[in-house]
């Protein structure tokens, strides 16, 4: 085929794409999105009029009348999901196996997880289930929840401050959109007691796990674990490093060490933080099913915690995650901790799954 020729097909493909990729939920089109920046179709930038060749446009017919999915890529402080509009049915588009070859960065679409935004239940509005990138079913996730919101308020045509009840795996959450943009999240109370995060490890202050000994890779840890709903394992160093440099950690090595430890039932979510100030935390984060991610906002929240249970911090911090900072907030009157970010589309489209 001559340069030309070649030139000619791959415009008429990306035409043809692009004028195919319009999310839809059940056959509704999503409306434009606002905001900045503003999402972007896939491939849009490679548009250009041409006339479309019959094999392509019968090629690109054939995949849209197949098992298309429609799907919004969005992040929160770079951990990313795709969004699958899910509002018809409570039973997931999508299964966990294909969940994890989406999600996969190389042969798929590219994210930490997949989130389907269902029918709500028990007066609820919304349920928001999640997929981990390995296939994994979480209870819970923070940036995924401020993403949903931030959906919901696409689909719906939303305007200003909003607030939603989200019906998920942790119990009642409530998102709520603010006039920057940002969405605060009130996350529901933290669950101390070992058996219920769930570790192994015994108890050490009252029922909560607070600077547990936990020996990996020759080194004793002092371990807080608290749950958001999904489990989580703090550290701030151990018996040999007093002090964690979180950039130096190597994390793909030793993260996985944590997750899969014994002492965690159900693997857990590993937190390597360094303290800044009483008020100023830095953390880096190995996700129970998804690796090293850039936020993880669950995690954010049990930091805090952990951080006021061993009187290394106030209740209200900033967390410096690799994507950004969160602000979370410990409440003393309510026991519940709120949570504020950031959350975006980045882009939308479809694929044959
Ligand atoms: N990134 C999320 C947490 C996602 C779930 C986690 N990997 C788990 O298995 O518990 C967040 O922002 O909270």
């Amino acid at each position: 085929m001559s340069p030309a020729a070649a030139a000619a097909r791959v415009a008429s493909f990306a035409a043809n794409f692009t004028t195919s990729t319009a999310p839809s939920s059940g056959g509704r089109l999503l409306r434009p999105f606002r905001g900045n920046p503003r999402p972007r179709r896939a491939v849009a930038s490679m548009a250009v009029s041409a006339p479309k060749s019959p094999a392509a446009a019968s090629f690109l017919e054939r995949r849209e009348s197949e098992r298309a999915l429609h799907f919004v890529k969005y992040q929160g402080l770079g951990n990313d999901f795709i969004m699958v509009d899910n509002r018809d049915s409570a039973v997931p588009k999508v299964t966990p196996e294909e969940a994890a070859k989406l999600c996969d960065r190389n042969f798929g679409i590219g994210a930490d997880g997949v989130i389907f935004v269902m029918p709500g239940v028990n007066g609820a509005d919304y349920t928001m289930r999640i997929f981990n990138s390995d296939g994994s079913e979480p209870e819970m996730c923070g940036n995924g929840v401020r993403c949903f919101a931030r959906f919901i308020a696409e689909v719906e045509n939303l305007q200003g401050t909003h607030s939603f009840k989200i019906h998920t795996g942790a119990g009642l959450i409530i998102p709520e959109i603010q006039d920057d943009g940002k969405v605060k999240v009130d996350m529901g109370e933290p669950i101390l007691y070992g058996p219920d995060v769930p570790t192994k490890l015994s108890s050490t202050k009252n029922e909560a796990v607070v600077k547990a000994e936990l020996a990996i890779d020759g080194l004793a840890w002092h371990v807080t674990c608290v749950s958001m709903g999904n489990p989580h394992c703090i550290t701030f160093g151990s018996e040999e490093l007093k002090v964690l440099h979180v950039d130096d950690l190597k994390l793909s090595d030793i993260g996985p060490k944590f997750e899969h430890h014994e002492m965690f039932p159900a693997r857990t979510n590993t937190e390597f933080v360094e303290v800044l100030s009483r008020s100023h935390l830095k953390m880096r984060v190995w996700e129970r099913g998804a690796g090293a991610t850039l936020a993880c906002g669950t995690g954010a929240c049990a930091v805090v915690v952990a951080a006021v249970l061993e009187g290394r911090a106030e209740r209200k911090c900033v967390v410096d995650l690799p994507g950004g900072p969160l602000e979370i907030e410990w409440r003393e009157d309510n026991n519940h901790v709120y949570m504020t970010g950031p959350a975006e589309a980045v882009f939308y489209g479809s694929v044959v799954h």
